[in-house]
């Protein structure tokens, strides 16, 4: 079991990564909450939620499943947990548990952060993607004009991370979740990017798979430690987020899943990075690996008007100005101001480039 410690301006907690130690929550738990409310998906509950309930005989206990996918992490949704929560009667001592994946853990995490103007959480991830979106404090809920658009900085009392529930992650799920890992070690670690390149994905030992979210957690924990609120080093977190999310919502949410668009999105940075910097980057060894391991690449509808307006909505925009992480080479992100004019020409030959 190896426990990481995030120390950031608004709050400290643990993110514990260990196996079966979702029977043992009340290690976790940093008081004796009044109730507890369970937020998971329908997938997910039917494998893991009996075992959560277990943890807890002395208090009440609720729970609320939301359909599995992208689309719950809509206004709707958001809406119908903060009706559980009162329903249940939930105080401001209760406790939500977010069990699932990011779009579960930035669900709850964003019903938490704003029922009675805010309540602890704790992130339970139960995805690869999510050793990224359940660190770091980052909730929200998606617009149809753009992701994440309506959210929040609020972190979690813990992250108790049960790597045992990642067994039952299909192969779509897994290259999902190396697509964050990919971006991490971009960012942040050209051996772990060369390491991640040699990997099967589909055919991790445990050992192997635990040591790449251990890398992964580090970097992304260590960031929102010094820049918890995305005013500077945060943003190379977003390196690839910036044409994924506008194909995300561009395609409709749920398309793509979101390290399917991120892995598009990192190609395209490096693509940019190369034509703004002059420099060479491993464009095709990366487009390779995904293409090897069945990312989908090609067949993707790009419409470069409606992509480029979205990108100009995307949390990272000044002024309508578009701001994309590049990078100046491995490891060396950087973030850049864009033309609309050159982001298209950049989009028109990256869309020729992915045939
Ligand atoms: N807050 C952040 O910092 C941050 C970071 C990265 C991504 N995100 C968000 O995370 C979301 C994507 O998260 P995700 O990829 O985990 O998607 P997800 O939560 O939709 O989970 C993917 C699918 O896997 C299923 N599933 C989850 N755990 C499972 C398990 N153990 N076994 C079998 N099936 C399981 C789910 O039911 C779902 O169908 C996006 O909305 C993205 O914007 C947020
Ligand atoms: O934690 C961050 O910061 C990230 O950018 C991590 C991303 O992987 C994640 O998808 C995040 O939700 C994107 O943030 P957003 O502010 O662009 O919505
Ligand atoms: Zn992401």
């Amino acid at each position: 079991m190896k426990d990481i410690f995030v120390q950031s301006n608004t709050n400290s907690y643990h993110i514990t990564v260990g196996e079966s130690i979702r029977f043992q929550l009340e290690d976790y738990l940093k008081k004796d909450y009044s109730s507890i409310l369970i937020v998971s998906d329908e997938n997910v509950a039917a494998l893991y939620l009996d075992d959560i309930l277990k943890n807890f005989s002395d208090k009440p206990i609720f729970q609320s499943v939301v359909p599995a996918g992208e689309q719950s992490k809509n206004m709707q949704t958001f809406y119908q947990l903060q009706t559980d929560a009162i329903n249940y009667a939930l105080d401001r001592e209760s406790l939500i548990i977010a069990l699932g994946g990011g779009v579960v853990g930035d669900l709850a995490g964003f019903a938490a952060a704003t029922y009675m103007r805010g309540i602890d959480y704790i992130q339970m991830p139960t995805t690869i993607l999510a050793h990224d979106s359940s660190v770091g404090g980052k909730v929200a809920i998606n617009h149809e004009l753009g992701k994440n658009l309506i959210g929040n900085f609020y972190p979690p009392q813990a992250v108790v991370y049960d790597v045992e529930t990642l067994k039952s992650l299909n192969e779509r799920e897994v290259r999902s979740g190396y697509a964050e890992l990919i971006k991490e070690a971009l960012i942040a670690d050209t051996d772990f990017y060369h390491t991640l390149l040699e990997t099967d994905i589909y055919n991790l030992s445990n050992s192997e798979l635990q040591d790449h979210l251990q890398r992964g957690i580090k970097i992304k924990a260590h960031i929102v430690e010094v820049d918890e609120k995305e005013s500077g080093i945060r943003k190379h977190l977003n390196l690839g987020h910036t044409l994924g999310h506008a194909l995300e919502s561009d395609l409709g949410y749920g398309k793509l899943t979101h390290g399917e668009a991120v892995a598009i999105g990192l190609l395209f940075s490096l693509h940019v990075s190369e034509q703004v910097f002059a420099v060479e980057q491993p464009f095709e060894e990366l487009a390779l690996w995904l293409k090897n391991n069945r990312y989908p690449l090609s067949d993707i509808d790009y419409q470069t008007d409606r992509l480029i307006n979205k990108m100009k909505s995307d949390k990272k925009s000044v002024k309508s100005k578009i701001q994309m992480v590049l990078l100046k080479e491995l490891a060396f992100p950087v973030v850049e101001e864009l033309k609309d004019d050159d982001i298209e020409k950049y989009l028109n030959s990256f869309i020729v480039r992915m045939v």
